[in-house]
């Protein structure tokens, strides 16, 4: 597997590795030890809704609605430890640019729906799980997806989505039930077009996937017992993640990215045109 790119690091925030091509952004201790702590406590403290191939998820915040393709209308209410450090996200697209985490922390008010993230799925992945590699459905999500890594660390892998995933976007549908959040984009069974390369997301840190990485990468993690990190071999531990979305609504709906062969929102035109809809 390929090393990523090395990251672009401002000495002045030394925490935080971006990618800017890909638009992507790894803040390292983003929580505390204290706070990991008590983040572990409280989802075990909670019976699990789903799990899927050993991940064990909750959900909290808006749900996505499969048959309605809208958003359910009662939110879950979000654990304590959620709206703990929801005030200290770096909000996109301002404070991502500016990285600037001496900045005082982002007051959240209603108006800010558009980047404010609403929906969040916490998953534990025992040793050996992973997911498939995927991109999060354009038209469901506005541009940033946040994932918060705690528990241990684990690589993720990134991958240029290519022909294969503009493909399966155009397959006849199928149903998505099961509640999961992906674009239907399947483990890719064939040999990738452009060559993946994973990077270790440490216990603590924060995740933002925007731009490229976001709307043009497919990202997975490979469900595997030991991981080679900086050459050595890593028995894997349980990780948990926070996966932190902002389900788009009304005229946010429509998807403007720079990938338009990968973008449900652009397929589901296509067809719309194609039957004279
Ligand atoms: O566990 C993670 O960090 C990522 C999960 C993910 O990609 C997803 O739920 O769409
Ligand atoms: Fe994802």
């Amino acid at each position: 597997m390929n090393e990523p790119l090395p990251p672009a690091i401002d000495p002045a925030n030394p925490s935080i590795h971006r990618w800017p091509d890909l638009g992507l952004t790894l803040i390292h201790d983003f929580i505390t030890p204290a706070e990991e702590a008590v983040m572990i406590a409280a989802f075990h403290a909670v019976t699990p809704e789903t799990t899927i191939k050993k991940r064990i998820s909750q959900h909290y915040g808006h749900h996505f609605d499969y048959t309605t393709f809208g958003v359910t209308s009662r939110p879950t209410p979000l654990p304590e430890y959620i709206s703990s450090f929801l005030p200290r996200l770096p909000l996109f697209p301002d404070r991502i640019s500016t990285g600037a985490t001496s900045d005082p922390p982002c007051p959240i008010t209603p108006d800010d729906g558009d980047v404010l993230p609403d929906q969040f799925t916490v998953q534990y992945y025992p040793p050996g799980a992973g997911i498939p590699p995927h991109v999060d459905t354009h038209s469901m999500f506005s541009e940033a997806l946040y994932s918060l890594s705690y528990g241990s660390a684990v690589p993720m892998m990134f991958r240029q989505a290519g022909q294969n995933e503009a493909r399966k976007l155009r397959l006849p549908k199928r149903s998505l039930g099961g509640g999961g959040t992906e674009a239907p984009v399947a483990a890719a069974t064939t040999a990738p077009e452009h060559p993946s390369w994973e990077l270790l997301l440490p216990a603590r840190s924060l995740l933002v996937m925007t731009g490229a990485s976001r709307y043009g990468y497919v990202h997975g993690i490979k469900g595997r017992k030991t991981d080679m990190v900086g050459g050595e071999a890593v028995a894997r531990q349980g990780r948990y993640s926070i996966t932190m979305r902002s389900v788009r609504r009304g005229e946010r709906v429509g998807c403007e990215c720079a990938f338009p062969g990968v973008c449900d929102a652009r397929v589901r035109e296509e067809e719309e045109a194609a039957e004279g809809r």
